[in-house]
């Protein structure tokens, strides 16, 4: 657990942070979200103490992080920032084993890890993990980034824009692989980025932030259907709202089931229970029909999803 408590940041005699309090339980995604200049990456980067606190305390799991030796809070904190920071004469292994070598793992350990991170996230150790970042995409190099911050298993993961740089898909298989391993390893994260969509899709809580103060701290859902001000409003889109509600929601929970589970026919098209109704929505009018057969994570048939349903259950 991370709990921000009064915390001000200045610069010489402008307040970057203005007395935020917030409280990130274990395991959960906090997503700051906000405009430029607001304060979201110096909030970040005094958690990891990187900056100083002008005033107030930050405490991780009771303790207070001014007491500890900043090296080793650092090491149960991955940190993960746009661009990567990847050490370019080193290799895609060495730059993932850089905190496992610094706390002189085993070799073999290193090289298992290694392996282990590269495969979780998606990338072939046979193919990448010689390379050099120069040699990488920009998502694959990404994708090293997040593999280095989780090499050593820290308990927290601090991501200031991790994804800003990259292209819209690239971008969004990145949130998408996110999600998952967070399913996997659930690591209390604190997630910085100026776009609300990603904020809406990656968190368990969202701190708006404006001008160095902490707005509105809710769920997604919270967030889209009660706004704390007009900024928040306008921030996540009023008209907008409706399909972003039903991004939110799964399509596992409106489908009607079967009673046991089908064999797809061949070429047989629908969604996942995983994806969302705005997308079984979108599916819908582009196929022009009214249903869809619902595939579970084996491929197997498990219902449909009616258009009429979601239209009913509203955002
Ligand atoms: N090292 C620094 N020295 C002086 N002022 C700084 C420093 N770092 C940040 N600031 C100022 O503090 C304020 C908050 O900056 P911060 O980088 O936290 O904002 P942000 O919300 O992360 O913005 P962005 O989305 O553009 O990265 C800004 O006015 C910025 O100019």
């Amino acid at each position: 657990m991370i709990e921000l408590k009064n915390v001000t940041c200045r610069f010489g005699t402008s307040v970057a942070v203005d007395r935020i309090s917030l409280t990130i339980e274990t395991g959960e995604v906090c997503v700051l979200v906000g405009s430029s200049g607001c304060g979201k990456s110096t909030t970040l980067r005094m958690v990891n103490r990187l900056l100083p606190l002008s005033a107030g305390e930050i405490l991780v799991d009771g303790e207070n992080i001014t007491t500890m030796n900043p090296e080793q809070l650092r090491l149960n904190m991955g940190y993960v920032i746009q661009g990567t920071g990847l050490f370019p004469h080193w290799t895609v292994a060495r730059n993932v084993a850089m905190v496992p070598e610094l706390l002189k793992w085993p070799r073999q350990r290193i090289d298992e890890r290694v392996q282990e991170l590269l495969t979780l996230l998606g990338l072939d150790p046979a193919i990448h993990a010689e390379k050099y970042p120069q040699q990488l995409s920009g998502g694959q190099a990404q994708r090293v980034g997040v593999a280095r911050a989780l090499a050593a298993d820290p308990n927290i993961l601090l991501m200031d824009e991790p994804f800003g740089a990259l292209d819209a898909i690239t971008r969004e298989n990145l949130q998408l692989e996110m999600l998952r391993i967070q399913r996997q390893v659930r690591k209390t994260t604190v997630f910085v980025t100026h776009d609300i969509d990603e904020a809406l899709k990656l968190a368990t809580r969202i701190a708006v932030m404006d001008q160095g103060r902490i707005i509105q701290h809710d769920t997604p859902e919270n967030i889209l259907r009660r706004p704390a001000s007009d900024f928040v409003e306008s921030l996540v889109g009023k008209q907008d709202r409706g399909l972003k509600l039903m991004s939110l929601r799964r399509v596992g929970d409106l489908m009607q089931r079967y009673p046991q589970a089908a064999i797809p026919e061949p070429g047989e098209e629908g969604v996942q229970e995983d994806d969302s109704l705005r997308l079984a929505l979108s599916v819908m009018l582009w196929q022009d029909s009214g249903e869809l057969p619902v595939f579970n994570g084996d491929g197997a048939k498990t219902g449909v999803v009616t258009r009429e349903r979601i239209f009913q259950a509203g955002a």
